[in-house]
């Protein structure tokens, strides 16, 4: 029987995952393939849909991550989509605070029922924020170890932001952690072409994610545990979406962005530019802002998602309202 490969993008907030997936669909539909893709956020909007190609088929599950809230839901959205578009291959963007082995799990759960096959994990990692946080420790540590150690594919992304030194030294650390996935260095998840067509068509390279090496699996079996431990494994993550009214001024935008508390690591939004009356987008992670046009401009609400650790949504509010 055929089986639809399934690839599983995971990462921490802000890391790339979007940003590699725009280039997975790109070199999908170049090879001639129909690519699907399901889009799991923590938030109640989806932005990262309007970053990727609007033909591409694809379901949204909002509110929580599939790795807790919608384990049982993964194969029912897996199902309506092979049912409806017939995709020759489906990517699923988990939000950047899913524990990866509990969504393996959820994958692994589907993959019994349903004719798919789980091809890769490609764990996007931002490399300057994680020699940052391994130096810190505790729990965004861990979960970010954790989606490294459940990795086939791994891209060292943010290659830009590092020296050289520290990209070997993150390099060397990611391996402790992962001996057998393919690394990739990168800046914008530009890997070797080649590469990712390999990925995606199933080249010889990539092991399946079903059968990790028994290090993994034997963390696959302990996670199995810590779902009862931590059914929510972003309780600790605070999301704040904001309903923006009117236009909004670039600069201002800019400044209170600077303003943001330490504790938010990650916002994106949708606004309309006072000045050129255009809708624009706008990624916030870890202090670097990029403000972009949207091309099409759609008919997203002008909202803007921000995710953090224990921040109040209160003080964000009244930060985001003070703007006349
Ligand atoms: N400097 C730099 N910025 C990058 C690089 N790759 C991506 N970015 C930027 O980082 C931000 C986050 O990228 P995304 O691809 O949206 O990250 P993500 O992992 O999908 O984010 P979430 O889904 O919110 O967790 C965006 O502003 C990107 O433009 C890179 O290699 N270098």
């Amino acid at each position: 029987m055929k089986k639809t490969p399934i690839i599983i993008l995971a990462g921490f907030l802000g890391a790339g995952k979007t940003t590699l997936l725009a280039k997975l669909l790109e070199d999908a539909l170049d090879s001639g393939q129909s690519p699907a893709l399901i889009m799991n956020e923590i938030g109640d909007i989806n932005l990262d849909g309007l970053a990727v190609d609007e033909n591409v088929p694809q379901r949204e599950m909002l509110n929580g991550c599939i790795c807790c809230t919608f384990r049982a839901d993964l194969g029912t959205e897996i199902r309506r989509l092979a049912d409806e578009v017939s995709p020759d291959v489906i990517f699923i963007e988990a939000t950047g605070v899913a524990n990866p082995m509990e969504l393996l799990d959820a994958a692994t759960e589907a993959a019994l029922l349903l004719p798919i096959e789980i091809r890769a994990v490609a764990t996007v990692v931002d490399i300057a924020h994680w020699l940052k946080w391994r130096q810190a420790g505790g729990k965004t540590y861990r979960l970010m170890a954790d989606q490294i150690r459940c990795g086939t594919v791994i891209v060292l992304n943010k290659a830009d932001l590092v020296t050289t030194a520290e990209l070997e030294e993150g390099m060397a650390a990611v391996r402790e952690l992962n001996a057998h996935a393919l690394l990739y260095p990168a800046v914008r998840c530009e890997v070797d072409r080649s590469a990712r067509k390999e990925l995606i068509l199933g080249g010889h390279a990539v092991p399946a994610a079903v059968s990790l090496p028994a290090e993994q699996s034997r963390a696959t079996d302990r996670s199995q545990d810590r779902t009862r431990e931590h059914r929510h494994s972003y309780d600790h993550v605070t999301v704040y979406t904001h309903y923006f009214e009117g236009e909004i001024e670039p600069e201002w935008l800019k400044q209170t962005i600077s303003r943001l508390p330490d504790r938010v690591y990650r916002a994106k939004g949708v606004f309309t530019s006072a000045e050129s009356g255009e809708r624009m987008m706008f990624h916030y992670a870890y202090r670097q802002l990029d403000v972009f046009r949207i091309n099409p401009q759609g008919s997203v609400r002008n909202a803007a998602v921000f995710i953090g650790e224990q921040f109040s949504g209160q003080e964000l509010a009244s930060l985001l309202e003070r703007r006349r």
